[in-house]
């Protein structure tokens, strides 16, 4: 991001995994530390320059609000930070829908945002909705999650399985690297040597299905050679749709759970 296109001032309310990852690859990114306030009572660590304190100071308020804190820990952070007015506020709290954060807080845009961990490398996902359509405050938005990887817009309705697919989706991800190591050391591979070759191989696989014109569906066809061995591994995975009915579970499981916090935030 240009100096220019960066926010003037940006208060980010809890840095911990994900609003930690998100602060480093703003700063790495370009955007002067000496703009942004962390507020968090944990004293995290923080890029050179980051102001960190442990509560909102009075009476002030930021362009950007951004907040990374766990989403039940909402009406503790509302009632801190009730008096700031920033012009933007960006949520991340997964579940929590804009009318609940309306209700809560007096910015006046709602922008909710859900990143993954891959944001620390700028090769994040970062799904966005937002209370207003204004192309200024859209393109505001849209710029400061630029740095972070790729950026869509979302209807609201579709933002719990969009977090379950892409903001929990690393973490998914990660089983299936550690899986397929696991694989390779059940049947002989060391321990370490199992798990460089399935990081190595997982890295190649999604650079190339990222870049590649094919779908994965017809890339996993190219590297079964006909009658080989990689056929009969994929046999396994499609047998009575293994992997696509397990893979459904898993973002069920983890929709209904951002279902129950939007419940919660909503009483
Ligand atoms: N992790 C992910 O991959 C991911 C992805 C997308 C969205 N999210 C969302 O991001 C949010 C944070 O998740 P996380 O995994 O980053 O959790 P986390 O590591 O626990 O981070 C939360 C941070 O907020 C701090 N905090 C607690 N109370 C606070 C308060 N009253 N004011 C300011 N800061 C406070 C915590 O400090 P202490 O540790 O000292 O309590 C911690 O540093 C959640 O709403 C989650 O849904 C996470
Ligand atoms: N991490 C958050 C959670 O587990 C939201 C998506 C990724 O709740």
């Amino acid at each position: 991001m240009s100096d220019a296109q960066a926010p003037a001032r940006l208060w980010l309310v809890g840095a911990g995994n994900m609003g930690g990852a998100m602060l480093r690859r703003w700063v790495a990114s370009g955007i002067a530390s000496d703009r942004i306030t962390v507020i968090d009572p944990g004293s995290p660590a923080v890029p050179e320059g980051v102001r960190v304190l442990a509560e909102a100071p009075d009476g002030d308020a930021p362009d950007i609000l951004i907040l990374a804190v766990k989403p039940q820990m909402i009406d503790a952070v509302a009632e801190a930070i009730c008096s700031a007015e920033a012009a933007m506020l960006v949520s991340i709290l997964a579940g929590v829908e804009v009318a609940a954060l309306r209700s809560r807080f007096a910015a006046r845009a709602i922008v909710r945002a859900m990143p993954n961990l891959s944001v620390a490398i700028g090769k994040g996902v970062v799904a966005l909705h937002g209370d207003s359509e204004a192309p200024a405050l859209r393109a505001a938005a849209e710029a400061l999650m630029a740095p972070l990887g790729h950026v869509e817009w979302v209807e609201e309705a579709l933002f719990d399985v969009v977090t379950a697919l892409s903001g929990s989706g690393p973490g998914f991800t990660y089983r299936f690297i550690d899986a397929l190591a696991k694989g390779g050391e059940a049947l002989g591979l060391p321990t370490d040597q199992a798990l460089r070759l399935a990081r190595a191989t997982v890295e190649g696989s999604a650079m190339l299905a990222a870049q590649a014109d094919e779908t994965p569906a017809i890339l996993a066809d190219r590297v079964a050679s006909p009658g080989g061995s990689t056929r009969e591994g994929l046999n396994v995975l499609d047998a009575d749709a293994a992997l696509v009915r397990l893979l459904t579970d898993t973002l069920a499981a983890a929709t209904r759970r951002n279902a129950e916090l939007a419940a919660a935030a909503r009483s």
